[in-house]
């Protein structure tokens, strides 16, 4: 990955959703002749553990180990909790990249944007998009946030902007990010969604 400065992330991308919005599944649709699941590996194939949460058997991608959701159906957050989990047993205390499927504009300069305003402190970093909002898919968490993952969880929360502790989460402005990953967090949740994707680049 670039200067490889994200090489201590473990790499997880969430693909169990239903697509009910794309109305077919998003994960294998073209983009540049590749699946949008391929652009978003790719951003992140320079770590050295690569998890992809889905159900068993759906996927496959190469180099990329399949990890259960430990709450099927349950969205994003219960994913982000299984990728924690799997970091931890793994390789302990440990950042994790987590990333949508649908987010085929992330780049290995992205990620290393986010790694680079990790402080001792923090247990998640978030972009900020254009509106100034964080963005919690495309996000870096630590795996020191999977207690408070799981308590929300038992709790009843589904959210995934539930998983960050504001006190205990560094933003990246847009600008620091359209600089070296321009459209990144262009997200497809619509056939037209990826109409307007745009080519690569720029
Ligand atoms: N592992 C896992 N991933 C999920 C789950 N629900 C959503 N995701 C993923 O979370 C990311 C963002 O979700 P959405 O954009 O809402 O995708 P989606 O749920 O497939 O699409 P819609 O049905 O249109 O909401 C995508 O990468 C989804 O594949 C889930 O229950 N388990
Ligand atoms: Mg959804």
């Amino acid at each position: 990955m670039g200067n490889g400065i994200v090489r201590d992330v473990v790499a997880a991308i969430t693909a169990g959703g239903r697509s009910s919005r794309f109305g077919s599944d998003k994960v294998l649709a073209l983009w540049e002749g590749r699946p949008l699941l391929e652009h978003v590996a790719a951003s992140l194939a320079a770590c050295p553990l690569r998890l992809l949460i889905a159900p068993p058997g759906r996927y496959e991608l190469p180099g990329w180990r399949n990890v259960p959701d430990t709450r099927p159906g349950e969205g994003p957050l219960a994913a982000l909790e299984a990728a924690l989990r799997t970091a931890q047993v793994e390789a302990g205390s440990i950042w994790v990249a987590f990333a949508g499927v649908d987010m085929p504009r992330l780049t290995p300069p992205y990620w290393e944007a986010l790694a680079q305003a990790r402080t001792p402190d923090a247990s998640a970093i978030l972009a900020l998009d254009a509106a100034g909002r964080p963005q919690p898919l495309a996000a870096l968490y630590h795996t020191a946030l999977l207690p408070h993952v799981t308590a929300r969880l038992d709790g009843g929360e589904r959210r995934l902007r539930a998983a960050a502790l504001p006190e205990l989460t560094v933003t990246v402005p847009f600008h620091i990010l359209q600089a070296v990953s321009p459209d990144a967090l262009r997200n497809v949740n619509t056939p037209a969604d990826l109409a307007a994707l745009g080519e690569a680049g720029r």
